[in-house]
């Protein structure tokens, strides 16, 4: 990515409010197509409702949400979810269908059938076995099935990818391999991709840019490495400190 690159997403004075709670107070932002952003914060603060406002999940009381120029607002949900990867931590796999079916599911309900070789084709994507095709959700691990969940984001060929704490059910070695392999398939696919996490590590490690939430704002906006250098203010540095105290701790341990 570089300095001209397009926007592919913009948040223009974007508010949503759930009864006296204000979920988003006031969101400007814009995302350069190619980038990897992450989302982080507290519990709460609003980052979830603000990437659903993006597929039209939530619609935002305020403010406009530009998708390579277009007004989001003005859309088809279906035509613009059909453009839009979105995994999150439940995945949602239909449980009485095979790997192959969940896979197909969107480009099947958008009468734009996908084949066998294409599935497979997703499946090697994210590094499952031919043969998986065939099982149903319930006899695969965890692991297994947030694969299937992005195999299925990515079946329509979206530009852009919207995770939701996509690995924060996983054990810590999938995690980091998952998340490695997104990163991978991002830069491979040419994707968009901004992506929740409560894990400031998994944000630094994967994403070029990283947005901190806090009471629906959002507080800070800065690279990996100028977090790393102190940038971005109280919350941010307090989110920070969480993966580098433990990294310290562990440092002392093998002294
Ligand atoms: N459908 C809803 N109805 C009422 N309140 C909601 C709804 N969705 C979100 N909220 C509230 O809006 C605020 C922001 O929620 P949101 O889920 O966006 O936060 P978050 O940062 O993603 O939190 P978490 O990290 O725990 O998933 C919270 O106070 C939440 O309780």
């Amino acid at each position: 990515m570089d300095a001209v690159s397009p926007i592919e997403l913009a948040f223009n004075g974007i508010a949503k409010r759930y009864g006296t709670t204000q979920a988003i107070d006031g969101v400007d932002l814009e995302i350069a197509r190619g980038s990897f952003v992450a989302l982080v914060g507290a519990s709460g603060s609003g980052k979830s409702t603000l990437l659903k406002t993006v597929n039209r999940l939530v619609v935002p009381d305020e403010g406009a949400i530009l998708f390579a120029g277009e007004d989001v607002g003005g859309l088809a949900a279906p035509a613009l979810r059909r453009r839009i990867g979105y995994v999150f931590q439940s995945v949602g796999l239909f449980p009485h269908m095979t790997v192959a079916e969940n896979i197909a599911i969107g480009p099947r309900l958008a009468h734009q059938p996908i084949g066998a070789a294409r599935v497979a084709e997703l499946l090697a994507l994210v590094e499952l076995e031919p043969d998986h095709a065939r099982r149903m959700p319930d006899a695969l691990s965890g692991g297994q099935r947030q694969r299937v969940g992005v195999a299925r984001a990515l079946a329509a060929e979206p530009q852009l990818l919207l995770m939701d704490e996509p690995f924060g059910a996983l054990d810590p070695v999938t995690r980091n391999a998952l998340g490695r392999k997104v990163r991978e398939l991002h830069d491979r696919l040419g994707l968009t991709t901004l992506m929740v996490t409560h894990d400031m590590a998994e944000a630094l490690l994967l994403a070029e840019r990283v947005l901190v939430m806090a009471g629906g704002r959002i507080v800070a906006d800065e690279a990996p490495h100028a977090l790393l250098g102190g940038a971005g203010g109280e919350e941010a540095q307090a989110l920070v400190a969480v993966p580098r105290d433990q990294a310290d701790a562990i440092a002392e341990l093998e002294r």
